[in-house]
């Protein structure tokens, strides 16, 4: 198939290369120039300018977004409502709301556009070497070109979810259940690092990989970290996140449901970042107010 890609971030070059070892011809875009230059060597037609990339066909097109979710994946959308005939296919493969993606739906059906959002998941390697993706959007779209997913997926690796909107929904509590497990497995680590016992943690880590319930990709990762940096020298502390935890939790709410580990995690990444710990620097004030209890200081 011809596919064509904007956005050759980690994400979209990796799929890039499995577009490509999978013989499919790949048109792409970005803004970045070493970008393009990195695609045409991996055996990809890059456009110089993105004008240049909607030009190019006649016949029905197969399109690929590979964006940082928000403003940059929704004005590239809007660009593609412009752009785009009736009957081409957009997929949005970024990491995008879902109730934006069911919004987008919408939107290019106006035009009679037919948009699909996908969650990927496997990080860079799974872009590269085989992704798990979740796909929502009409069926008779996903139908049509399902080969698609099969060659840049691991086998039983991509699932057709339902209507627009399901994909990106699943990817999203894909990622709580993620914030969760990472949670856990930082703190099980934090309390075996603080131990009374000398463990090496890296060792912990391989046999936990081998035959135990919890060995998972989380844990050879965990097992990859440790031996590359066994005390975490040099890093801060600070989890950043980028959305889909927060999403996650804010459905929680609207759903009236219960997910306290995954909104703990989400909270405990928030208070990672906050390095001037302004709050705790209250809360010993008040200790010392009521109590006399010392103030530690820095
Ligand atoms: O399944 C995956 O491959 C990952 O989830 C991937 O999509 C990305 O690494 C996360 O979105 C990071 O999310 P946070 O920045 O929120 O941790």
């Amino acid at each position: 198939m011809k596919i064509k890609i904007i956005g050759l971030g980690k994400m979209g070059l990796n799929l890039v290369s499995n577009l490509v070892a999978n013989k499919h011809e790949v048109v792409c875009f970005d803004i970045n120039d070493s970008q393009r230059e990195a695609a045409k060597k991996l055996g990809a037609t890059p456009t110089d300018t993105l004008d240049e990339f909607f030009a190019l066909d006649t016949e029905q097109t197969i399109n690929w977004l590979m964006l940082p979710s928000g403003k940059i994946t929704e004005d590239m959308i809007k660009t593609c409502h412009e752009k785009l005939n009736a009957g081409d296919i957009l997929i949005d493969g970024g990491n995008s709301k879902f109730a934006d993606s069911v919004h987008h739906y919408h939107f290019l059906k106006e035009k009679d556009i037919h948009f699909l959002d996908v969650g990927t998941s496997g990080g860079m390697s799974g872009a590269r070497d085989g992704a798990c993706m979740m796909v929502g959007g009409e069926q008779a779209i996903f139908n049509q070109i399902e080969e698609l997913f099969e060659d840049l997926c691991v086998e039983k690796g991509y699932l057709y979810c339902g209507e627009a909107g399901s994909g990106h929904y699943l990817k999203m509590v894909h990622n709580g259940i993620e914030y969760g497990m990472m949670q856990a497995i930082g703190e099980g680590f934090n309390l075996l690092h603080h131990s009374r016992f000398d463990y090496d943690l890296e060792q912990v880590a391989r046999v936990f990989n081998n035959g135990s319930v919890v060995r998972s990709w989380l844990m050879e990762l965990t097992e990859k970290a440790l031996k590359e940096n066994p005390t975490m020298s040099g890093i801060s502390g600070q989890v950043p996140s980028s959305g889909e935890g927060k999403w996650t939790v804010e459905e929680m709410l609207e759903m009236q449901q219960s997910a306290p580990v995954i909104t703990q995690s989400l909270l405990t990444r928030y208070a990672s970042m906050d390095t001037e710990k302004y709050g705790e620097k209250v809360i010993a004030s008040l200790r010392n107010q009521f109590g006399g209890h010392e103030i530690p200081k820095k």
